[in-house]
């Protein structure tokens, strides 16, 4: 079977419908030459999905919503149904963002009710989960922290369609600007425990990407001497050139230094 490779960006509170159309013409033109067994995908902020979905029909590219409620509807002001999300045409939704849970409260129950939700309406879901600086060295703990998360985030979901989930194991400390940048043997044990972990609570197969501090010279080795199926970046898929080059780099087809 062929090993699906998943490159995807969370352009977190960034871009404006200019430099969106930009980024997505560059990354269109890709895509169109892409192999089959690629998926790439885009989180835009809420108000540049209608304008990315248009203007990127038939290319393939997933784009998704940054974040959702897990109710269809109501009195909950500022917040965003994943029936909405499915109406307008999204593909999928990110859930569980370190960001969020650390800025906006969110806890392993909020998510998982956000994900069973959202799958619920059919779209797909990116769930992020990870440990933060002050557990990280401590294997014991960090291992029963991500199967936590794991288990409450995934603890009520449907049946799934083949890739309508994807895990996105974003350790804290390595997130952002300032971040300690991840070494590979730090981050390949957790994916490993990861991918047994989701082993055993879902059927279906599920895709794991890294995400935290990826680059262009650390893109190759996270994901070729990890588990991990793809990459999920942050700051350095904002300028769609370095999008494409730390794929084509990850994937052997060019090298870091040209
Ligand atoms: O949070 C991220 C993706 O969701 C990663 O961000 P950075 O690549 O900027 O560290």
């Amino acid at each position: 079977m062929t090993r699906i490779r998943w490159f995807g960006t969370n352009w977190k509170m960034n871009k404006s419908p200019q430099t969106a159309r930009e980024w997505t013409t560059a990354v269109g033109t890709y895509m169109a030459e892409m192999p089959a067994d690629q998926r790439l995908f885009v989180m835009p902020p809420y108000p540049l999905l209608p304008q990315i979905l248009q203007d990127t029909k038939g290319t393939g590219l997933i784009v998704g919503a940054q974040n959702c409620h897990w109710v269809t509807s109501g009195a909950f002001t500022g917040e965003v149904s994943p029936q909405l999300l499915k109406e307008i045409g999204a593909h999928n939704v990110l859930l569980g963002h370190a960001e969020r849970r650390k800025q906006f409260g969110e806890t392993d129950e909020m998510i998982g009710r956000k994900a069973s939700a959202a799958l619920r309406v059919g779209l797909g879901v990116v769930l992020c989960i990870g440990e933060d600086a002050s557990i990280k060295d401590d294997p014991a703990t960090t291992r029963s922290f991500l199967e936590k998360q794991l288990s409450i985030a995934l603890g009520d979901i449907p049946a799934l369609a083949p890739e309508q989930l994807v895990v996105a194991y974003e350790p804290v400390w390595a997130i952002g600007v300032g971040a300690d940048p991840p070494a590979v043997y730090e981050v390949a044990e957790q994916l490993r425990v990861i991918r047994h972990v989701v082993d055993q609570i879902v059927n279906e197969h599920v895709p794991i990407v890294y995400g935290g501090s990826v680059t262009l010279e650390n893109g190759p080795s996270l994901l070729t001497e990890t588990v991990a199926d793809g990459l999920f970046i942050g700051r350095h898929a904002l300028d769609p050139a370095m999008f494409i080059r730390i794929i084509q780099t990850a994937l052997g087809e060019r090298s870091v230094v040209e």
